[in-house]
């Protein structure tokens, strides 16, 4: 999903562990004199498991506070007044939502540009290394950005008070919110039904595998500069959580990903639009209000248009139920084992980018364009081969061709496949939430009852969110689908009227057209209303009442099909 501005941004085209596996990556052999490391490493006895890392100990991470401190949050407060960052409107207080945040001191007007970080006070991967030699390391070895911050930061916290960031690495969360902290099994109870669960376990396997890899080419041939009681699997997991939950995309920058101090205690409303960016006049990191705020109330940013999915997957919280116009849920799909016509449907799915099975996001809007022609190949029979490419094509977000596709003949069948996924997951989602009815949904906060409630709290909101939009979904599949069929009871019935009217004198006419049989997927009313199933009574409405016809009351802005944002 392409970043479209700053937003806060653990974003999927800037997976770690595909931007390491670099080529010019090789382990280099120059020596380089050890750099002297404070460590306060203790092995902690939390529920924290293994997630297939190399390390098999939980330590706890010696860096960074307890996330509701402002005792810490005041001293990093009053460090950056000292060191540039210009008076404000806002402090940092205890909040009702995301636990510390930045609120208003005094009145702000809707489109004032607030903040002004200097760009002294902003880490880049172009940031001076308190330990140059370990930064030289990594450069040389042309580490991208990601995993260049990430060492950084674990470097500067590990110097403690010799780096100059110390103040700020203190009042950064000592265990951020996020999934990259949730154990295998923990993802497996608590996200069985909700795609998030893979998108988890891949973010983690890719944390995990980068971690390895600079392990393997870079640490391991340094152990003076980057030791193993430092720089390890926890303390590499706590810096991605703080990239993950803090790093933001700068567009006036080129793009360049940055940690913000300051601007990163703001945290995220799905009612503001207002985003994080370098502003060239006043030469610093601003962003701009999109309402007022009074005195005492909380100011917000947007972190992006993300779903609850992907909000609890980074940032570690999943938004009030229906706040949240960006929702959206990941549905699998798949082509059907038993097609006749397996082989070649995958093969021209192959050749588009994608395969035998695929997500798509539905929103309470619609769906995809793409998921629609997925649909169709997934339904069409064997007479419409020639027509696989088109689909195959259309269902793929990498191609630019034509993808809103239509054909009329199948299309009962193709949206009767999506209502069986949308149901079959809605039954996944129930017996999910069922299962956790027992638990007390007014757990706000992590201190006040154990971990495992807090994580279930946190999946039955998502769950009900995603459950949410499958119902609507559910519904106005339902709705059109009835409406196709009574429409198409209708158009049959006048048939009939007229093969009875007519008798054998027109039937030659009508014959081609009435023998036209449809491959026949579930939920075919026609039978139950007594019309007959065979001879020429299964003809297609649409054939009778002309391309992309639909039926009754049905109202198709409510359903209108929708395209995903650019990948
Ligand atoms: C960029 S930081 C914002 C500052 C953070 N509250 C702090 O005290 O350090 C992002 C983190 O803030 C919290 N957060 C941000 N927006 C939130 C919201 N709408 N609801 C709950 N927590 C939120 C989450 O823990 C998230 O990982």
């Amino acid at each position: 999903m392409a970043l479209l501005r700053s937003s806060f941004i653990p974003c999927s085209s800037q997976n770690p562990s595909s931007l390491l596996k670099n080529p010019a990556l090789l382990p280099p052999t120059i020596q380089i004199r050890s750099h002297n490391i404070h460590i306060r490493c203790s092995i902690s006895t939390s529920s924290n498991e293994s997630t297939g890392t190399t390390t098999t100990k939980s330590q706890k991470i010696p860096w960074g506070c307890d996330i509701d401190s402002l005792e810490i949050a005041s001293v990093l407060q009053k460090w950056l007044s000292e060191s540039g960052l210009p008076l404000q409107k806002m402090a940092i207080q205890k909040v009702d939502v995301g636990e510390r945040g930045l609120v208003a001191l005094k009145n702000i007007r809707k489109g004032e540009k607030l903040l002004f970080v200097p760009p002294s006070l902003v880490i880049t991967a172009d940031s001076e290394w308190s330990c140059q030699e370990a930064g030289e390391v990594l450069k040389r070895n042309f580490v991208p950005d990601w995993p260049l911050l990430a060492t950084y930061l674990i470097s500067e916290a590990s110097l403690m008070n010799s780096s100059r960031w110390e103040k700020y690495i203190s009042a950064l969360p000592q265990q951020p919110y996020s999934l990259l902290y949730w154990t295998r099994s923990e993802l497996d109870t608590y996200l069985v039904a909700s795609q998030i669960r893979e998108r988890a376990i891949e973010r983690i396997t890719d944390v995990t595998g980068t971690y390895n890899d600079l392990r393997l080419r870079i640490y391991s041939n340094y152990p003076h500069l980057f030791p193993e009681e430092v720089f390890n699997m926890e303390t590499f997991k706590w810096s991605f959580g703080i990239l993950f939950s803090r790093l933001v995309r700068l567009p006036s920058m080129d793009g360049r990903v940055a940690l913000v101090p300051w601007a990163d205690m703001l945290n995220h409303s799905c009612e503001v639009e207002t985003f994080l960016d370098y502003d060239k006049s006043s030469q610093g990191i601003v962003f701009t209000t999109d309402r007022p705020y009074q005195p005492g109330e909380q100011v917000f940013i947007s972190y992006g248009k993300k779903s609850n999915g992907e909000l609890l997957l980074s940032y570690g919280f999943v938004p009030r139920e229906g706040t949240n116009p960006n929702d959206s849920v990941e549905l699998p799909f798949s082509l059907k084992k038993s097609d006749e016509c397996y082989k070649e449907k995958l093969e021209a799915l192959r050749k588009h980018g994608l395969s035998a099975s695929e997500c798509f996001p539905l929103q309470t809007t619609g769906w995809p364009l793409e998921l629609m022609a997925y649909a169709y190949l997934v339904v069409s029979p064997p007479n419409m081969s020639r027509q696989f490419e088109e689909m195959a094509s259309a269902a793929s977000n990498k191609t630019t061709s034509r993808k809103n596709i239509r054909y009329p003949e199948i299309e009962e069948q193709a949206l009767q496949f999506i209502l069986d996924s949308c149901e079959s997951s809605i039954s996944k989602y129930s017996k999910f939430l069922q299962g956790s009815s027992s638990i007390d949904l007014d757990v706000t906060s992590p201190k006040q009852v154990n971990r495992k409630m807090f994580l279930k709290q946190l999946a039955v909101d998502l769950c009900t969110s995603e459950r949410r939009i499958l119902f609507r979904t559910q519904y106005i599949l339902r709705r059109r689908l009835r409406d196709m069929r009574t429409g198409e009871l209708r158009a049959l019935r006048i048939l009939d009227g007229f093969k009875k009217f007519f008798k054998d004198t027109l039937f030659v006419v009508l014959c081609p057209l009435a023998t036209y049989r449809r491959g026949g997927t579930g939920g075919d009313i026609r039978s139950s209303e007594g019309t007959p199933n065979g001879g020429g009574s299964s003809i297609q409405a649409s054939l009778l009442c002309g391309q992309g016809t639909t039926f009754g009351s049905w109202d198709s802005s409510s359903i209108e099909a929708w395209r995903p944002p650019e990948a």
